[in-house]
């Protein structure tokens, strides 16, 4: 069973940069809250706060120390390869960096610059695949990872899609962090009454519902949390016809096998699209200076959604109910993508004050 985290006291000195992976912070999200009419906390687990940049360094860690520790890995000789939506990568790549490993990534075409331009600065050689490829093509990320694991000698893929240490990394860290969150705050009741994740490989969401769920177990006291997962318009997982979508990260033509569906673990899926994602992502930034990625869009689009239907009510009324989203990346990954860059808002009256004031645009350095 999962127990709450002791707080990582960065105050000290770390060994390297692998132990400041994960201990992200839970943030109230009150204004978003106050100006959907809701009673209930909603919070929010900051990934980007993450030495990596996203909640896929926890499992980037534990995957590559559980390989070297039963000999998977073997320093000087490995080669980790890794079909990934960028983020996995990036985890991969720094512990890579840090611990010797030449790291080769496969990346869908869809994926940003910016994670390209990162996992090359962190010495991974990169090599795209067409976004569209279904998952089993010999030219899909996974096909061609495959192909290079089995021509180059060494090479290794930790396979975050079946890697039981994928979900583990949620069982153990990322649930303990926010049930000593939970415990430790001045919040009338300590548990989660609903827990949104959204679903990639799907192992965040089957971690912390296999931990909820535990932990629930244990104290018996009849508390249940809803868990909710949030699924692209696009994606099969949460239902639905496979179709091409902006998003990254999240959503698959295929059910990876850390998926865990077990009845008794995911209550509900609510799909969402890129324009409720992306519009979501920027109220994040903007009402609660959260800079966060596109994803953590669409889990709280799904929850809002979620909050707002009749399923949803009790909890959205209840001010002792917590609301626990998960959003995994930062916007610094999407700083050149269009959907980041475009505004559809007017000029503000400000910034035409400004502009009569300096006589010029404000661009018209
Ligand atoms: C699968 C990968 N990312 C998962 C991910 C997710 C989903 O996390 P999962 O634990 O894989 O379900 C959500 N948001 C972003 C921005 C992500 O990068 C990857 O980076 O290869």
């Amino acid at each position: 069973m999962s127990t709450p985290n002791s707080p990582s006291h960065w105050s000290g000195v770390l060994n390297s940069a692998l132990d400041a992976v994960g201990n992200t912070p839970l943030v109230r999200l009150d204004r978003i809250a106050k100006n959907e009419g809701l009673k209930c906390n909603l919070l929010g687990k900051a990934e980007f706060f993450s030495v990596g940049g996203s909640v896929k360094d926890r499992i980037a860690k534990r995957m590559v120390e559980h390989a070297e520790k039963t000999g998977v890995l073997i320093p000087g000789q490995s080669v980790v390869i890794e079909p990934t939506s960028g983020n996995t990568g990036i985890g991969l790549a720094l512990a890579c960096a840090i611990k010797g490993y030449k790291c080769i990534i496969t990346l869908p075409a869809k994926m940003s610059l910016e994670k390209e331009v990162l996992l090359k600065a962190l010495g991974a050689e990169v090599v795209r695949t067409p976004t569209e490829a279904a998952h089993d093509a010999p030219e899909s990320l996974i096909g061609v990872a495959e192909t290079l694991r089995d021509k180059i000698p060494g090479g290794v893929i930790l396979d975050q899609y079946s890697n039981p240490q994928n979900p583990l990394a949620h069982y153990f860290s990322t649930y303990g962090e926010i049930a000593y969150a939970l415990e430790t705050s001045d919040l009338p009741r300590k548990d989660i009454a609903l827990l949104v994740a959204g679903a990639g490989t799907g192992g965040t969401i089957s971690g912390l519902a296999r931990a909820i769920r535990d932990a629930e177990k244990e104290k018996a006291d009849g508390h249940k949390a809803f868990i909710l997962a949030a699924d692209p318009e696009g994606s099969i997982l949460g239902g639905g016809d496979v179709g091409q979508y902006q998003v990254e990260g999240i959503g698959y033509d295929f059910f990876p096998d850390v998926l865990d569906r077990a009845p008794e673990l995911i209550d509900a899926w609510i799909k969402s699209n890129d324009k409720e994602a992306f519009a979501a992502t920027k109220r994040l930034i903007k009402e609660e200076g959260l800079c966060v990625g596109g994803s953590s869009g669409t889990a709280l689009a799904s929850t809002l959604k979620w909050l707002r239907s009749e399923a949803g009510r009790k909890i959205a009324e209840d001010p002792e109910a917590n609301v626990v989203v998960m959003l995994p990346d930062g916007v610094r990954n999407y700083m050149s993508k269009p959907w980041f860059l475009e505004s559809e808002e007017e000029s503000s009256e400000l910034h035409n004050t400004i502009r009569s004031i300096i006589g010029r645009d404000l661009n018209d350095a």
